[in-house]
């Protein structure tokens, strides 16, 4: 991840480091020694007693969290959750009905029970963590015999704030994994969201008996329809889905689509509106389209209408908004003096001209944008761009036409932002076996990521087929009948090499809360640090503009790391984006002579104190002839015939744009 204050570096003592990686090394020591082995029960009294314990502690603010490592670092507070990576393992993709049944008695130690399920149900309260959350459940059946541990990794809140292991009563856990916590106690652990099916007892099943007469069907999807009214009324978007849901069931049945298939369609209408307010944009589409009537009475006409809106504003979130504007033409055919289907179609017309001609109103956009309202109303415009096959580099992205020095390449608006400011701002130490390093890891972004997926399926191939080390079972996307599967190792190691820092633009932010996001179509674009084009951020839109002219077919370069400092740079693309680069540049900064090296940094650190002291705005010519003779110095450590014209003195940047902004005092 590429951020834009870099100033912010959060430091971890070599003791710390050391720490964190003997406690993972020992875990994996000891979960190897043990694959295979006989679990061993526990005492369900003392188990009960210890996690009703440990979540009072953690509602008064409490609670010991064993993940949590002492940082230090410029602007931020000295402690982050520090977390082990790159053991992947793939996500069930099995439906709960075609899994066999398994029992706690049944679990062995450091194993994934494939093809297995487990039923469970809560038995104490939820200790929430900072990375993750636990609890005690029991087999259903057996009060007071058998126990364990169950917990939930990072994706241990759904939509909101929510625990998920605190909003239902009991479980399907699809392939168990139990394994060891860090600490060495034997846990079930969820990594995968899709792998975890809660029961909520709240809801009644809506399985209908075969012989089933339409009345008493109808009596059930009506009972269903009034108990979601009720709990959208409150607001329990979650339950008031839920029990749409279970009405649907028995309302697509034969025996009541046959006398009154209006249910159905009230149904989902209904729930179109509960998936648009949930962010559940396939779904909101596919229900609104469902609930058509296309009669020519005016109810009939005014449900369709709600159903175009509900369809039309699910498109435009999507960014689909050719299909947003026929749903909304349709909407205004059926009620031509409506104005708010007026106003919507003339906002709609605007990002389909942004999306063709990448004429964004900058200015405008960023007037409208706030701390409260961070994110952009704007197109993304590719079309100067294609994606394609860079030599030694994976894909990269290309021209499609001559770009001038100075021109809009593409715009996007992410897929996904975190901001520091917001509550899904989490950044973790992650400590990766597979490479030996500790990296400071945007993690609540993956957390975001991998809730959008699950709630757009629509979207997952595009994300999964970013560049990411973990490649999983290489698939695009898969479902079952439980809903959408996700990979989290998948998508976490394509956030890592593919998500960008959009800066502080609302407010202060350090190395610990740094707002991240992913967008997608820029996520082609390779590294140069003889760049021909540089990324700016409107909010959530990132610009990416040419710096000097590029013909059509030529790749375009924007600087992952933008340090001057040669060794700096190398490691920052190494650590973070797995690569040495090897552009002209590098080649000769390469060859040099290391003492010169350090003496031109020793020189550009200096320059930068200077740059960050001295505003330019009336400066003094002394001031002036002081920074002249700093770039100068910086100047002469670079060899005239090895760096070339062409080739950027990195070094020189910052003092060249001060001198070039500097007016002297009158
Ligand atoms: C944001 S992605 C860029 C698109 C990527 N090349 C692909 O095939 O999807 C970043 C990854 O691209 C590769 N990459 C980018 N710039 C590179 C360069 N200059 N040299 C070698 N690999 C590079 C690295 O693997 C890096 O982790």
């Amino acid at each position: 991840m590429a951020s834009q204050h870099d100033g912010n570096t959060i430091f971890l003592s070599e003791q710390e480091a050391e720490r964190i990686r003997n406690t993972v090394r020992n875990r994996v020591k000891e979960c190897s020694a043990r694959v295979g082995h006989e679990r061993e029960p526990r005492d369900s009294q003392e188990a009960i007693r210890q996690a009703t314990g440990a979540s009072l502690l953690a509602d008064m603010g409490g609670a010991p969290d064993p993940d949590i490592t002492q940082t230090n670092g410029r602007g931020h507070g000295g402690t982050l959750p520090a977390l082990a990576v790159g053991q992947p393992y793939p996500p069930c993709a099995i439906s709960v009905q075609d899994l066999q049944p398994m029992k706690l008695a049944d679990l062995r130690m450091d194993t994934h029970h494939r093809g297995c399920k487990l039923t469970v149900k809560r038995a104490s309260p939820v200790v929430p963590l900072t990375a993750r959350s636990w609890t005690m459940v029991q087999d259903p059946d057996d009060a007071g015999g058998d126990i364990e541990r169950l917990e939930i990794c990072l994706h241990k809140s759904g939509y909101g704030d929510e625990d998920v292991l605190e909003s239902a009563s009991g479980f399907v856990i699809k392939e168990p994994y139990f394994t060891l916590t860090d600490q060495g106690e034997a846990t079930i652990r969820i990594d995968h969201p899709s792998d975890l099916v809660l029961c909520r007892k709240d809801i009644a099943s809506g399985s209908l008996a075969e012989d089933m007469d339409a009345t008493t069907a109808e009596k059930m999807a009506r009972s269903c329809k009034d108990k979601g009214n009720a709990a959208l009324a409150k607001q329990d978007l979650q339950l008031a889905h839920a029990h749409y849901t279970e009405g649907l069931k028995v309302a697509q049945q034969k025996v009541l689509l046959d006398t009154n298939a209006d249910l159905a369609r009230d149904l989902s209408r209904n729930r179109a509106h509960v998936n648009l307010l949930l962010d559940r944009l396939d779904e909101a589409k596919t229900d609104a389209t469902a609930s058509l009537i296309g009669k020519d009475d005016q109810r009939s006409k005014d449900l369709d209408s709600k159903a175009f809106f509900r369809a039309g504003s699910a498109a435009y979130s999507l960014g689909e908004y050719q299909e947003a504007k026929d749903f909304f033409d349709e909407r205004l055919k059926l009620m031509p003096d409506n104005k708010e289907a007026t106003a919507f179609l003339k906002r709609i017309r605007r990002r389909l001209h942004e999306q063709e001609t990448g004429s964004h109103d900058l200015k405008k956009i960023r007037a409208g944008l706030s701390r409260a309202r961070p994110r952009v109303d704007a197109a993304t415009f590719t079309r100067n761009t294609r994606v394609g096959e860079s030599t030694r580099r994976g894909r990269g992205l290309f021209a499609t036409r001559d770009i001038a020095a100075g021109e809009i390449v593409m715009c996007e608006k992410a897929f996904c932002v975190v901001w520091g400011h917001e509550s899904a701002a989490l950044t973790a130490m992650t400590y990766d076996l597979r490479d030996d390093r500790i990296r400071v890891s945007p993690v609540g972004l993956s957390k975001s990521i991998v809730q959008k997926l699950l709630s757009n399926p629509s979207q997952i191939e595009r994300v999964m087929d970013l560049h990411g080390d973990y490649q999983g079972d290489g698939k695009a996307a898969s479902s079952t009948e439980d809903g959408p599967v996700v990979d989290t190792f998948r998508v976490h190691d394509i956030m890592s090499r593919n998500a960008f820092g959009p800066g502080s633009q609302f407010g202060e932010e350090g190395a610990s809360n740094a707002s991240t996001g992913l967008w997608i179509w820029a996520a082609y674009i390779n590294h140069s640090c003889i760049a021909n084009a540089k990324k700016e951020y409107v909010g959530d839109l990132m610009v990416i503009r040419a710096t000097q002219a590029i013909a059509s077919g030529e790749e375009i370069f924007h600087a992952y790391d933008e340090s001057s400092d040669y060794e700096a740079r190398q490691k920052a693309l190494m650590t973070t984006w797995g690569f040495e680069c090897n552009c002209a540049l590098c080649a000769v900064e390469k060859g040099d002579d290391p003492a010169v090296r350090k003496k031109r940094q020793e020189l550009a650190d200096e320059a930068d104190a200077f740059v960050a002291r001295e505003p330019w705005t009336n400066a003094k010519r002394l001031t002036i002839v002081k920074a002249q003779r700093l770039a100068r110095s910086i100047d002469d450590t670079y060899d005239g015939k090895r760096y070339k014209s062409g080739l950027p003195r990195l070094a020189t940047r910052r003092i060249q744009e001060w001198l070039a902004n500097a007016t002297p005092r009158r």
